[in-house]
């Protein structure tokens, strides 16, 4: 790279939210510069939990196969209540499945990361500087200037913009004075990961278990293989750095494990926060994962959300970059980054708190009350509840003015008949703005001006589907038709042909003209 080199996007932070990023833009053909502190993949798992969503954004990346081998099916997970009863159990979505994907998993995220460094180190308009450290950031109206420190040499970066996937911490949003917004969870919790001796593993609960238990609510997942995570609440005479030598962990395992039946992985004491940043663009700076919002781990979504803020924002940093969308219309389109990403996240936390208050609820009393409660409400048979069912759908920012429930939710990827195998839609239609529709309609004409769109009609030759996923998608949602961004969301939906003909008119006025994204 020449000293002059402008790139198109830097991004300071190399987890798994910053390489998806590095990724994505750099698939797109754009110039991506990418610096992190440390040399090395972080080698202990922080994430444990991987939805089907992001399966499909590392289809995109063309990473499923290679990860496959550090992932597997989530167990169902069964909450406790007080006297050791079920009072409720959080399930897998049922067959056959949406995204084209098992909904929810558990994985190994060091390899996982490794697999997603290696497809970057693939793409020759990347430049990822390793064990650098960012001093300094500089926006300005064209672009930022980062000064990055190389071991004791400095130099200078230049890019038209900044994705700051810098975690929790995030020196960007830092330097920058990026406040964040507190959410109101703040608790102590020690996170003990295990490698577990098959003496041990046949000690343990077949499935995830939340123990709702007022005098220590903590948590128990199932890992890939002899993996599995405990989070056990920390009292308030507790000393977190105390429980979190080998020792005192072991005490706290002394229900499930003696030292005898696995090996500690990691322990470490944190602070549960929810937490999201009040702003998410400032100039031509983003931040994102980490950097952006932090939720309490109850139903796995740290990285989850972390790899939907760059799904969301690299497919918009491309169309502004290649000129697709232009003035007002290209500020817009960034500022729906942090319009869309920021209600989803401040509604997912607060889902997440709903199901971290029935885990943590200290008062015995007020625990009962709870178990009763739960129970009663299905007549005393236990509530199965999907993981994905309590995932929100986007609510504002680049969506049609109709308001179908449809609207903001993932469009499905269905498994279409292939001469030698099934594959799977996007496989075959691509990533970019799909007009998808369903076998009822005939289109009388093309609808005008979707240029860059491609056309799908399931059920033709070339998209027959072979679950009927989407068809069931279209008669739940009482329509004919979706317009669906490059990140699978529905932008709109129509279940006629007047109807289809004003969501692309509405489309094309969003893209071209509109000044309004809410
Ligand atoms: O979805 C579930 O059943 C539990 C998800 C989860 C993952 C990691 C930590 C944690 O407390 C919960």
């Amino acid at each position: 790279m020449s000293k002059e080199m402008i790139y198109d996007v830097a991004i300071v932070g190399y987890g798994p939210a910053g390489a998806v990023a590095a990724g994505l833009l750099g698939q797109q053909g754009l110039n991506v510069y990418v610096c992190e502190k440390l040399q090395e993949v972080y080698a202990i798992p922080r994430a444990i939990a991987m939805d089907h969503e992001i399966l499909r954004v590392f289809q995109q990346l063309g990473v499923v196969e290679a990860v496959a081998p550090f992932m597997e099916p989530f167990t169902d997970s069964e909450y406790f209540g007080v006297d050791g009863q079920l009072i409720k159990r959080m399930t897998m979505l049922a067959a056959p499945y949406p995204q084209g994907f098992t909904p929810s998993n558990v994985f190994t995220q060091p390899p996982v990361e490794e697999v997603l460094r290696a497809r970057v180190s693939q793409l020759a308009n990347v430049h990822v500087d390793l064990g650098v450290e960012m001093t300094h950031v500089d926006p300005d109206v064209d672009g930022v200037t980062l000064k990055i420190d190389e071991g004791g040499k400095s130099k200078v970066v230049r890019a038209k913009y900044l994705v700051a996937c810098d975690g929790g911490s995030s020196p960007v949003r830092t330097q920058l004075n990026m406040p964040l917004e507190d959410l109101d969870f703040d608790e102590p919790w020690l996170v003990v990961d295990v490698l577990v001796n098959e003496q041990g593993l046949a000690k343990l609960p077949k499935t995830s278990v939340q123990y709702c238990e007022p005098e220590r609510p903590c948590t128990m997942v199932i890992g890939p293989k002899n993996h599995r995570r405990w989070e056990i609440s920390l009292r308030p005479d507790e000393d977190p750095m105390e429980v979190q030598k080998p020792g005192e962990t072991w005490k706290l395992l002394s229900r499930w494990l003696t030292p005898q039946d696995g090996e500690l992985w990691r322990q470490s004491s944190y602070r549960f926060h929810a937490l999201v940043a009040s702003e998410w663009r400032q100039g031509r700076v983003f931040l994102a994962g980490d950097a952006a919002h932090m939720q309490p781990p109850f139903l796995g979504q740290g990285m989850c959300q972390g790899i939907r803020d760059v799904t969301n924002l690299s497919w918009k940093l491309g169309s502004v970059l290649r000129g697709d969308v232009q003035g007002d219309v290209a500020e817009d389109l960034l500022d729906s980054y942090g319009i869309e990403r920021k209600a989803h996240v401040r509604e997912l936390t607060s889902r997440i708190k709903h199901v971290g208050e029935v885990i943590c609820e200290r008062d015995p009393v007020k625990a009962r009350e709870r178990d009763s409660k739960l129970l009663a409400e299905w007549g005393g048979v236990v509530k199965d509840t999907p993981r994905q069912d309590i995932i929100p759908k986007l609510e504002t920012g680049l969506l049609s003015r109709e308001t179908s429930n449809a609207r903001g939710t993932l469009f499905p990827q269905p498994w279409i008949h292939q001469a030698g195998a099934p594959q799977r839609m996007d496989a075959l239609a691509g990533n970019g703005w799909r007009l998808v529709t369903a076998s009822s309609v005939e289109l009388s004409s093309a609808p005008q001006g979707l240029l860059n769109v491609s056309v799908i009609s399931l059920q033709t030759p070339a998209y027959s589907e072979t679950e009927g996923v989407a068809a069931a998608w279209f008669r739940r949602h009482e329509c004919v038709a979706a317009l669906v961004r490059p990140d699978n969301y529905v932008f709109g939906t129509a279940a006629t042909e007047e109807e289809l003909s004003n969501l692309v008119d509405g489309w094309l006025t969003r893209m071209t003209n509109s000044k309004e994204v809410a």
